[in-house]
């Protein structure tokens, strides 16, 4: 866990965000020489063992540029036209950059509902561990043609914060046209000073960044700060930091000072999630494990692998909750199946390689990973 900038070197996953008040060369689109100088960074990251996924905003600046629209139109389905005209521009221009560092990049668009619905959830955590597993870029944005008022995040910031927590990432870093948080907006008060580093919860950063953002993105600070907090609640630390100073990500990951450090204070990583899990009310069946299975859930923290399983009870679809049993009938665990009851029927008791052979696909190794189990507390 990130707790000092000393830490940052021994970070390994990151998620960064590029807002449109950088990416877009003031309203005449994006900025592509900017784009090639961060895909340049990020390959200098990867080449260093790190995974990085980029949540980058630009589709609707692009869009309008691309429709000939000079300003942000007020109805939403003008918006939602734009930003999907303006997403096919983003992804291509991201494309290009990688290419020329041998690097493919995935797009990614994601709603609220993907994080919010079990089965998306694991769904778009698979496909994005596979994607940087491959060593593929993921550029995640909100996915604005279809995201509707009730459902739209609004903010990269915040889907940002989501993919953290969705990854488990170790990091997050906000690139900005500021060089971090200031005591005060720096547009309006001349003077204002950066913070170095705070903890996220920190109320005094929520003052600090009251105003709203520009005219194109739509967080500003305040949506940045909240952003670190929910990151906080899965474990990792934030830098919002200028994404024109140079070098501006090699020297966030090497520990300078530079932008502004949201440590995630104390608590156990991952409890958000785990919270998340354990909130959820509707268990929609149950696996009876083995003696071993039983002891490593509970003392080991280890996740659940058919093997362990001896038998299904009810019908559940894969991301549904299902609650463990030991062979004494007592429930010790619950978690998220990667697996729907006819599948799982049908590897039992069998060892993880063979449930290609056995399902006719490949999956999974484990029925439950161990960060989508939660295990009772008399357990
Ligand atoms: N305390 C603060 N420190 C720094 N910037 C602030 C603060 N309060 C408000 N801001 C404003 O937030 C803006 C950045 O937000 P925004 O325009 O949404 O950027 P992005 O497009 O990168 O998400 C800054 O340009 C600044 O005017
Ligand atoms: N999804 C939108 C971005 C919205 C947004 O959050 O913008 P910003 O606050 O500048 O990061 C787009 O691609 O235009």
């Amino acid at each position: 866990m990130i707790s000092t900038r000393d830490d940052m070197p021994g970070a390994r996953r990151w998620v960064v965000k590029i807002g449109s008040a950088l990416l877009t060369a003031d309203g005449r689109g994006l900025d592509r020489e900017r784009l090639k100088g961060w895909a340049a960074q990020v390959a200098a990251l990867r080449q260093s063992g790190c995974q990085v996924v980029l949540v980058s905003s630009g589709a609707v600046a692009e869009g309008l540029v691309r429709l000939g629209w000079t300003s942000r139109p007020s109805s939403l389905s003008a918006v939602q036209a734009a930003a999907s005209v303006g997403q096919a521009g983003l992804v291509e221009a991201y494309s290009h950059c990688f290419d020329a560092h041998g690097l493919r990049t995935a797009q990614v668009l994601l709603t609220h509902d993907d994080v919010a619905d079990r089965r998306r959830y694991l769904n778009a955590r698979s496909t994005l561990m596979t994607l940087l597993g491959m060593g593929v870029i993921p550029i995640v944005n909100e996915n604005d043609a279809i995201a509707t008022d009730e459902i739209r995040v609004g903010d990269n910031d915040t889907m940002a914060a989501l993919t953290v927590n969705l990854l488990d990432a170790d990091g997050l870093i906000i690139l900005t046209d500021q060089s971090g948080v200031f005591d005060a907006d720096p547009r309006r008060v001349p003077g204002a000073q950066r913070i170095e580093q705070c903890d996220a919860r920190d109320p005094s950063l929520l003052e600090a960044a009251a105003g709203t953002g520009g005219a194109l993105g739509r967080g500003g600070m305040r949506t940045k700060v909240l952003a670190a907090r929910q990151a906080a609640d899965s474990g990792a630390a934030t830098v919002i930091a200028d994404g024109l100073a140079p070098d501006v990500l090699a020297r966030i990951t090497r520990g300078e000072s530079i932008g502004t450090l949201l440590t995630p204070g104390r608590g156990e990583r991952r409890a958000a999630r785990k919270n998340w899990i354990a909130g959820q009310r509707r268990v929609r069946g149950s696996v009876r494990i083995d003696a071993g299975a039983a002891r490593v859930l509970r003392t080991a923290g280890r996740s659940l692998l058919p093997i362990g399983i001896t038998h299904v009870d009810g019908e559940f679809r894969r991301g549904d909750l299902v609650a463990c049993i030991s062979p004494e009938g007592e429930e010790i665990a619950q978690g998220l199946a990667n697996y729907d009851a006819r599948e799982i029927r049908q590897i039992v008791g069998e060892p993880s390689e063979r449930i290609e052979a056995l399902l006719g696909y490949g999956g999974e190794p484990e029925f439950i990973h161990r960060n989508n189990l939660v295990v009772s507390r008399n357990a």
